[in-house]
C-alpha cells in the first residue's frame, strides 16, 4: 500500500472515537461526536428479551415454553406461536388439503409475524390470530390480544428459518426429541385432538413432515444457543435456561433503567475471582489482590470511554498511527465518568465489607497510574520528533458538548 493511501486512510478515520461495549457483546462502534449514542443505547435496551424455541412438530416445544413461563412467574412473559401465522388456504387449496405442505417455510406469513413483532418491540399491543387446525382458517376464533411484555417467546417448527426473525432473538433454543417419539406423539395428538384418521396422519408424515424436518427444520439447529434433548423431560436443562434468563433479565432491567450502564462480559476468570473474594477462607492478601484485579477491570473499561483521535506520529526512524488520548478529559468534563467509576467501585468494594475508604483509595491510585501513563506518552510525543499537533485533538475535544456518565458493572 502506498504512502498516499495510508494518509488517506488516516484522514478518513480521523475524528474523535469512543470505544466500549454493551451487554451480549453488542458494540457501539466508532461512534462519532455529536451522534446520539445514548439514544441508540436507550432504543436497544427498551426492547423486550426475545427467546426463540424451534424443533420438530410434537418435539415438546410448547411444553418447554410452558415450563419456562411457569418458572418465570414474576416476569411479564408472552408466547407467540408461529402456527398463528399460517397463510389462509384458498378455496382450491382447501379442496385438496391433503396435498398442502404445512411444513414448508412458505406456508407461514412471515411478514405478518415480523409486523407483529415490530409492534410489540415498540411497546404496542397486537392482535394475534388463532389458527384452527380443523377448518384450516385463522379467522374462526377471535384474535388474541397480546400486550407488550418484558419477555417474548417465539415458538414454532420454522421459527429459525428466516434470518430477519432470528435477528430479533436474544436467545435461541432447539428442542431435540427422537423422530419416533415425535411421530408417536403426533399420531396421538392428530387423531385424538384434531380428529384426523391415522392413515391421513401417516401419509402427511411421510410425504411432507419428515422431508421438511430434514430439509428445513434440522438445518436450523445450528443457530440454537442451547439444544434441549428430550424436551420437557429435561428438567436440568430447563432450570439452567431459566436461571440464565433471570440473570439476563436482571441486566436487561438495569440497562432499561440506566441506558448508560455497561455490563462487562462475565468470563470464567471473573467468576473465579468473585468466588475467591467471597470465600471466608480467603486471606486478606489474596482478597486485596483479587479485588484489585476486579477494580482494575472496571477502571480500565471506564477509561476506554475517553475520546481519542487517531494521529500520525513521525519518529526519527519511522511513522506510526497512534491513538491520541485526551488526557485533559480526566480533569474536565470526564469528571463525571471518573465519579461514576468511583461510585461503582466503591459499591463493589463496600459490598464485601471492606473499608469504603480502602476501595476509593485503590481506585484513586489506579486512576493516577493511568494519568501518569497517559501524560508520559504525551511527553514522549511532544519531546520526540512528532507531527502530532495537540491543539488539533483539543479542538475536536472541545466539540464535545456533553458526555454521559458511564457506569460499569461486572456481573456476578
Ligand atoms: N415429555 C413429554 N412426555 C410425554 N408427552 C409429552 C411430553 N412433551 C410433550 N408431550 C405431549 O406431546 C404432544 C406434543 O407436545 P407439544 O409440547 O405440544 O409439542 P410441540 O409444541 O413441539 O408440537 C402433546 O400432546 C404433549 O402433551
Ligand atoms: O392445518 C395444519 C397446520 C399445521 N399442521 C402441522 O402442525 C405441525 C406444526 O405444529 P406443532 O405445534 O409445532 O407441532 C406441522 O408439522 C404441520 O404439519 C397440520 O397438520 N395442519
Amino acid at each position: 500500500m502506498g504512502a498516499k493511501s495510508v494518509e488517506d486512510m488516516i484522514e478518513a478515520s480521523s475524528g474523535v472515537h469512543f470505544s466500549g461495549f454493551h451487554m451480549n457483546g453488542l458494540e457501539l462502534r466508532s461512534t462519532q461526536v455529536g451522534q446520539p449514542t445514548t439514544l441508540a443505547a436507550e432504543e436497544m435496551h427498551k426492547q423486550p428479551f426475545v427467546i426463540g424455541v424451534a424443533g420438530g412438530a410434537a418435539s415438546g416445544k410448547t411444553t418447554v415454553c410452558d415450563m419456562i413461563i411457569q418458572q418465570l412467574h414474576d416476569q411479564r412473559v408472552v408466547l407467540v406461536n408461529q402456527d398463528s401465522f399460517y397463510h389462509d388456504l384458498t378455496e382450491e387449496e382447501l379442496t385438496r388439503v391433503h396435498e398442502y405442505n404445512f411444513d414448508h417455510p412458505d406456508a407461514f406469513d412471515t411478514e405478518q409475524l415480523l409486523c407483529a413483532m415490530e409492534k410489540l418491540r415498540h411497546g404496542q399491543a397486537v392482535d394475534i390470530p388463532k389458527y384452527d387446525f380443523k377448518s384450516y382458517k385463522n379467522n374462526v376464533f377471535p384474535a388474541r390480544r397480546v400486550n407488550p411484555s418484558d419477555v417474548i417467546i417465539l415458538e414454532g417448527i420454522l421459527i429459525f428459518h428466516d434470518p430477519r426473525v432470528r435477528e430479533l432473538m436474544n436467545m435461541k433454543l432447539f428442542v431435540d426429541t427422537d423422530a419416533d417419539v415425535r411421530l408417536a406423539r403426533r399420531i396421538r395428538r392428530d387423531t385424538v385432538e384434531k380428529g384426523r384418521d391415522i392413515g391421513t396422519v401417516l401419509d402427511q408424515y411421510s410425504k411432507f413432515v419428515k422431508p421438511a424436518f430434514d430439509d428445513f427444520i434440522l438445518p436450523t439447529k445450528k443457530y440454537a444457543d442451547i439444544i434441549i434433548p428430550r424436551g420437557g423431560d429435561n428438567h436440568v436443562a430447563i432450570d439452567l435456561i431459566v436461571q440464565h434468563i433471570c440473570t439476563k433479565l436482571g441486566q436487561h432491567d438495569m440497562c432499561k433503567i440506566y441506558p448508560n450502564l455497561y455490563v462487562i462480559q462475565s468470563t470464567f476468570q471473573i467468576r473465579g475471582m468473585h468466588t475467591l473474594i467471597r470465600d471466608s477462607q480467603t486471606t486478606k492478601h489474596d482478597f486485596v489482590f483479587y479485588a484489585d484485579r476486579l477494580i482494575r477491570l472496571v477502571v480500565e473499561h471506564g477509561l476506554g470511554h475517553l475520546p481519542f483521535t487517531e494521529k500520525q506520529v513521525t519518529t526519527p526512524t519511522d511513522s506510526y498511527n497512534m491513538d491520541d488520548v485526551h488526557v485533559g478529559t480526566l480533569v474536565t468534563e470526564h469528571i463525571l465518568l471518573v465519579m461514576g467509576l468511583f461510585t461503582l467501585v466503591w459499591i463493589f468494594v463496600s459490598g464485601y465489607v471492606v473499608s469504603p475508604l480502602l476501595g476509593v483509595a485503590r481506585v484513586w491510585r489506579m486512576l493516577c497510574e493511568h494519568v501518569v501513563k497517559a501524560s508520559r506518552l504525551g511527553r514522549f510525543l511532544f519531546t520526540g520528533k512528532v507531527t502530532m499537533v495537540s491543539s488539533l485533538s483539543m479542538k475536536s475535544y472541545l466539540k464535545i458538548s456533553r458526555i454521559d456518565m458511564c457506569c460499569y458493572w461486572i456481573p456476578f
